[in-house]
């Protein structure tokens, strides 16, 4: 049975690696698969990944329709088993609703991938829709890390490495910060709710930055600020 997926977490926890190794793995099968994306900070229509990986994508905008998408290559031909759909927290519940309908009536896998929420630690609305629709939420693995140790599960948007609370949804970035220019670091939630960012953290004291890594799962028991 068809199914959609979100595999979801915060930025650089490995999405879209994930993403391409998925296509990989079910192309490498002789599925068809088609390749989305929405704004990827490496350009117009490529999913990018932090190892370097890179694969051109369809370019998802306000006007795409997922349905219309797989009905005409069906048309002309082309199976299309599955569609993986990046960066999927800036498309629209209704382009997530003809997720689910591609899913359900055309038979066709979706595995979308993208970040829950916003710097404000809001939903997308299409990370919304998604998490109201899919089959399933996979979080990912591989654990994105606050400076303190902990499991990030926060995106804070920072300028100058102080967060920033105020701004538009929708900032395309990366977590390597260029001076005076929005960029991203990931906490875990009692430093993104107290804007201890890491760099904060350092202007604080050696005290804010101890950890004490002696769980049997690698997680931090100590340290002074958390
Ligand atoms: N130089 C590196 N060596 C090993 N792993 C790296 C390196 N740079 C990034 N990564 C891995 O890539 C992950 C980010 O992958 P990416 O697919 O770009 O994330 P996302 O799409 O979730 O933002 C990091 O969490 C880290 O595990
Ligand atoms: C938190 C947050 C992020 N974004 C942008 C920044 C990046 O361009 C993408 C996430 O990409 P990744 O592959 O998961 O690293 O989302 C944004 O626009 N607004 C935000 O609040």
């Amino acid at each position: 049975m068809a199914e959609l997926v979100f595999f979801s977490g915060t930025m650089d926890c490995g999405k879209s690696t994930l993403a391409l190794q998925m296509h990989h793995n079910h192309a490498a099968r002789g599925r068809d698969g088609v390749l989305f994306t929405r704004q990827d900070r490496a350009g117009n229509a490529v999913i990018s990944s932090r190892l370097g990986l890179q694969r051109r994508a369809d370019e998802v905008d306000d006007t795409t329709d997922f349905w219309a998408e797989v009905v005409t290559r069906r048309t002309r031909g082309r199976p299309v088993d599955y569609l993986v759909a990046d960066e999927a927290q800036f498309y629209t519940a209704a382009q997530v609703e003809q997720l689910a309908r591609v899913v359900d009536e055309l038979s066709a896998d979706v595995f979308a991938f993208g970040i829950t929420t916003d710097f404000r630690a809001r939903l997308f609305p299409g990370s919304a829709r998604l998490v109201e629709l899919a089959d399933r939420v996979e979080v990912l693995q591989v654990r994105a890390l606050c400076w303190c140790g902990s499991r990030a599960t926060h995106n804070a948007r920072t300028v100058d490495g102080i967060m920033v609370v105020e701004g538009d949804q929708v900032v395309v970035g990366d977590v390597a910060a260029t001076a005076g220019e929005a960029a991203y670091e990931v906490l875990c939630r009692r430093h993104h709710v107290r804007r201890m960012t890491a760099r904060v953290a350092r202007a604080t004291g050696p005290s804010a930055q101890t950890l004490l890594f002696d769980d049997a799962d690698g997680a931090p028991s100590g340290g002074a600020a958390r």
